[in-house]
């Protein structure tokens, strides 16, 4: 079953233009111009229920405005849009029960109010019946960790903290989406790995789809194996994290060392035909450039480890953070 199916959707933003001068000024007050913005240039996006999927860009590349559309705060300017089965702008009371948003900066939970009590009070809005609210709270609060932060109001909780919290708020209606916006900004490394790690159970045991905006790639890495990646309003790549590091993740680099001193032309003979830069690092030590998908790990090391002595070798592979990076550098479509 699809939780998300968007075709051709588009957002466009009219925003006014003023002309220069007071003259400007005074014309604008009777003919007023306007400029437009296409924020979201007729993508189409069809995820699967149970996808963990990562939904990147650079800034103002269009991602907020198109989970605004997703989660049924903007209404898309033209294009289809189904999202757990329904429109989300004009069928939203009933959408809503369907999914879980987590926007890093803004929170569901009531300032003022110890955090139980704002749980008790989206049982209210989400009309959860006791029998299924109690246990799965239950469950939240311990695998989340938040037991001694029930009692407390939420601002005088720490943004980790907080955050936890608000996972739990998110998820209390069991909802089959989860959108998730910088969920981890700001959040020091050990909480960070407790909320990678939560989200990943509640995706294997309750097969909920989660859909993740995020600058920290590291997010993308631990969780997604699917990325979205959208430039300038339309998406530039969608696929596995695997294929991203194929196809763009060149200069993958073989570190070798070797047993006896061997000339960098040995070395070469070896990979002969292969796309295969070779260096000499020092007397017995030398890297292996691999060019972009051309030539294997595994057959250039087994072509090597055949005629040379080796005492180590390591794999170099570039992060998807550089591999992001170059892909905006170049501007390249390779999807
Ligand atoms: N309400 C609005 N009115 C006019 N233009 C808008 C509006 N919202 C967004 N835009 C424009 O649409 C484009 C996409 O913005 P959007 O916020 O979706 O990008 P983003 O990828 O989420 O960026 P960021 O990573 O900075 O949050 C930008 O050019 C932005 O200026």
């Amino acid at each position: 079953m699809l939780s998300i199916k968007a075709e051709s959707l588009t957002k466009e933003f009219k925003v006014f233009q003023s002309r220069p001068g007071l003259k400007g000024a005074f014309r604008d007050l009777f003919n007023r111009q306007y400029r437009v913005i296409r924020a979201v240039d007729a993508i189409d996006l069809s995820v699967n229920q149970g996808e963990m999927v990562g939904y990147i860009g650079e800034n103002g590349a269009g991602k907020s405005t198109t989970i605004k559309m997703l989660t049924g705060i903007l209404q898309p300017t033209s294009g289809q849009l189904l999202v757990n089965g329904y429109d989300p702008h004009g069928q939203r009371e009933q959408f809503v029960r369907t999914i879980g948003v987590v926007f890093g900066q803004r929170s569901q939970l009531w300032w003022d109010i110890a955090v139980q009590e704002s749980f008790r009070l989206l049982q209210k809005v989400y009309r959860i019946p006791e029998q299924d609210f109690k246990p799965y709270l239950d469950r939240m609060i311990e695998v989340l960790n938040i037991s001694p932060l029930l009692d407390q109001p939420v601002r005088k909780l720490s943004l980790g903290q907080r955050m936890r919290c608000e996972l739990a708020a998110a998820l209390i209606h069991q909802p089959a989406l989860l959108f998730l916006d910088e969920p981890t900004i700001g959040l020091d490394v050990l909480v960070k790995e407790n909320i990678r790690q939560f989200l990943k159970e509640i995706n294997k045991e309750f097969g909920t789809t989660i859909l993740l905006t995020t600058h920290d790639l590291a997010d993308i890495e631990a969780l997604c194996s699917r990325v979205v990646m959208l430039d300038k309003g339309k998406i530039i790549y969608d696929g596995g994290l695997q294929r991203l590091r194929n196809e763009w993740g060149d200069g993958k680099k073989i570190h070798i060392e070797t047993v006896d001193t061997y000339t960098l032309s040995q070395l070469q003979a070896q990979t002969e035909g292969m796309k295969v830069h070779w260096i000499e690092e020092g007397p017995m030590r030398f890297t292996a450039i691999l060019e972009n998908g051309n030539a294997k790990v595994p057959e250039v090391i087994s072509r090597i480890v055949e005629h040379v002595a080796v005492q180590e070798i390591q794999i170099e592979e570039a992060s998807t953070e550089e591999i992001v990076r170059k892909i905006y550098q170049e501007g390249l479509v390779h999807a």
